[in-house]
């Protein structure tokens, strides 16, 4: 049995996490932290009844196989540290993080760890198709647009900013300079760019499509995520398959999906 202790558990994801934890029967759920609804039984917030675990707001206590963190960067990086520390792997789902932070993840990092700003097999594939397509069409124009719920804090997505980075270093490698552009206002013609634009309304679980336009022509890769479970999916799948590894470091969905 693998003990999973799942920080953000109050929020959109972390409740459909704690459900996913509770019908495994290869998973424990031991702790559960927020900032949110602190003192309350963590089956009970995700609606799927009383487990006896209590959401904590004190990551000091954490003790468990795996901490799956989907909450925000300052407090991930928090997380991530005190899981290195407690020599606990991560799941870590969170987006949002700057350079500064990111670099800040790479240098305390001592445990196993998948980190991935989606977990959703078909996001997986989508930047997979990117990989492929891209250096056939690196005389193109290519734009990232996503669409985002209403309630999401950071912009752009993280799985837009991966597209963006992954198609920028390809054509980097071709010689081809582009740089990220994340916002046209005023006399602001198109320059040798990879524009990201977000887009935020309603109830929106994630769309993100990468547009290449030729002369006469255009391509769009859309991937729609019509449902969390399949973000909540992988994780769990990420959390079992990080439970088997012994190796400190970052891992990605490429490693757990065998790519
Ligand atoms: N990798 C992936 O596949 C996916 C990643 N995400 C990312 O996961 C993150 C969470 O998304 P979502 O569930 O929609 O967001 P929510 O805001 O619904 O949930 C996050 C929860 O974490 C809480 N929180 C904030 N600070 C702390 C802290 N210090 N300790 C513990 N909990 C804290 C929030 O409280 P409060 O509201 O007070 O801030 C909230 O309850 C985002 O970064 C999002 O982009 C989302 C979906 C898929
Ligand atoms: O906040 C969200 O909801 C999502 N965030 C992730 C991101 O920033 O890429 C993944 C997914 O699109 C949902």
């Amino acid at each position: 049995m693998i003990s999973i202790a799942i920080a953000g558990s109050a929020g959109r994801m972390g409740k459909l996490l704690v459900a996913n934890t509770v019908s495994d029967p290869e998973l424990k759920l031991v702790q559960a932290f927020d900032v949110q609804r602190v003192g309350e039984d963590a089956g009970e917030v995700a609606g799927v009844g009383k487990t006896g675990v209590i959401i904590s707001d004190n990551i000091d206590e954490l003790n468990a196989d795996v901490l799956i963190d989907f909450t925000v960067a300052d407090s991930s990086i928090k997380n991530i540290k005190k899981a290195c520390e407690k020599g606990v792997k991560l799941v870590v789902g969170t987006t949002g993080f700057d350079e500064e932070q990111w670099h800040e993840i790479e240098s305390v990092i001592s445990v196993p760890a998948v980190i991935s700003p989606n977990f959703s097999i078909g996001v997986n594939i989508f930047w997979k198709i990117l990989e492929f397509a891209t250096p056939y069409l690196s005389s193109y124009d290519i734009e990232i647009v996503e669409i985002h719920h209403r309630f999401k804090k950071d912009s752009p997505s993280g799985t837009a900013l991966k597209a963006g980075r992954l198609i920028k270093d390809i054509l980097e490698k071709k010689g081809i300079k582009r740089e990220l552009k994340f916002e046209r206002s005023g006399l602001s013609p198109r320059g040798e760019e990879i524009g990201i634009f977000g887009i935020r309304g309603g109830d929106v679980v994630g769309e993100h499509t990468v547009f290449y336009f030729g002369n006469g022509e255009r391509i769009e890769i859309t991937h729609r995520a019509l449902s969390r479970q399949a973000f909540a999916s992988g994780a769990i799948q990420a959390a079992k398959w990080i439970s088997r590894v012994e190796k400190p470091g970052i891992y990605t969905m490429d490693d757990v999906l065998g790519f």
